[in-house]
């Protein structure tokens, strides 16, 4: 028998890797464009999944932006069934008339989307093909954008989406592998515009960026750099436990927050607890930034007797009798 060219044999590994230890039952979904990173990481699903004795469907997104879109989606659907992976979705949204920029709005669609048919399915997971580029470009973004460590942890290996286990099997994967195997496997990828359009910061990292720094400091930029994502979601993780039992501590029983306990506590995990806090009071994620905790936290530390902190959601924070206290704006 031939040995299986090693970019095959490495996605099926990640696959196996990604698959093994789900709780039993439902299918495994895969998020698949009809990109190289999807494709090769359903072809590897297809082939893993039955041997660990489930079975692995596939949905595909049409977002409707694109000419052509709805038969590359069909294609996708097609080739699919085609290797028996089932069950096949294929999913048109509606991406104009939502909130944000139109890659934004494009996302959230596609992810919507994609956990509902996961729901539809009772699926076991959803796996994405996000690969070692992409966690590298996210890290490079992050970076950049001074998203501090919350950014530069990257993309996580698995987390929840809306009660959805959401798996990247591919993030040890670099990009060249995914479309190596899609050759060897005679697999023609759609090359998605978007990813060459420079009007994306994204697009301009991958063109620009990263290759300029594998030209000056050598190829394992991409590696190391997902190494940090690895090594700071690490540390990140150990902080947020540390900050969980700190907000704990530092609770009054009155409500609010009791200013003498925050004081106490190194600045670093300060901002954890009062990050962690704002989201509590309701404060939207996306919107909560790094300025929204700084004034958070000048109310602990430079509160010369008034003042507020304003946060994302009309929330305003004031202190008073020792407290931070949430009081309607
Ligand atoms: N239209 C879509 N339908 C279903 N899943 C999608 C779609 N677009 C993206 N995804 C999922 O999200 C992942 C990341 O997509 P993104 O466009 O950010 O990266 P990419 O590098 O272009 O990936 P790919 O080569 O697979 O298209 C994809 O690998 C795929 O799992």
């Amino acid at each position: 028998m031939p040995a299986l060219a090693p970019p095959v044999a490495t996605i099926r590994v990640a696959v196996r890797r990604a698959l093994t230890g789900l709780p039993a039952g439902g299918p495994v979904l895969v998020a698949c464009s009809g990109g190289a990173d999807s494709l090769a990481l359903a072809a590897a699903t297809a082939f893993v999944a039955p041997r660990l004795g489930r079975s692995a469907g596939l949905v595909t997104v049409d977002h409707g932006l694109q000419g052509g879109s709805a038969e590359r989606a069909a294609a996708v659907a097609a080739w699919a069934e085609g290797i028996g992976l089932a069950p096949v979705e294929c999913v048109r949204v509606e991406v104009a008339g939502r909130p944000g920029g139109p890659e934004a709005a494009a996302r959230a669609a596609r992810y919507e989307a994609l956990v509902a048919a996961a729901r539809r399915h009772e699926a076991a997971a959803l796996l994405t093909g996000h690969t070692r580029d992409d966690q590298a470009e996210t890290v490079l973004l992050a970076l950049a954008r001074g998203a501090g460590p919350r950014g530069l942890a990257g993309m996580p290996a698995r987390r929840d989406a809306d009660g959805v286990p959401l798996l990247r099997p591919l993030l040890g994967v670099g990009r060249e592998q995914t479309r190596s195997a899609c050759e060897v496997l005679g697999l023609a990828p759609w090359e998605d515009p978007h990813n060459r359009d420079p009007s994306y910061a994204r697009s301009r990292i991958r063109a620009d960026v990263l290759p300029t720094l594998v030209r000056a400091l050598g190829p394992g930029v991409v590696d190391n750099l997902a190494r940090t994502a690895r090594q700071v979601a690490a540390d990140n993780a150990v902080l947020d436990q540390l900050a969980g039992e700190a907000l704990g501590g530092a609770r009054h029983t009155g409500g609010g927050l009791r200013v003498e306990a925050l004081t106490s506590l190194p600045s670093a995990l300060r901002g954890r607890v009062l990050h962690c806090w704002a989201r509590e009071l309701g404060a939207p994620p996306a919107a909560l930034s790094h300025r929204h905790v700084a004034a958070l936290d000048a109310l602990v530390t430079e509160w010369r007797g008034q003042g507020a902190a304003y946060l994302p959601g009309g929330l305003r924070v004031v202190r008073r009798a020792g407290r931070l206290v949430a009081v309607g704006c």
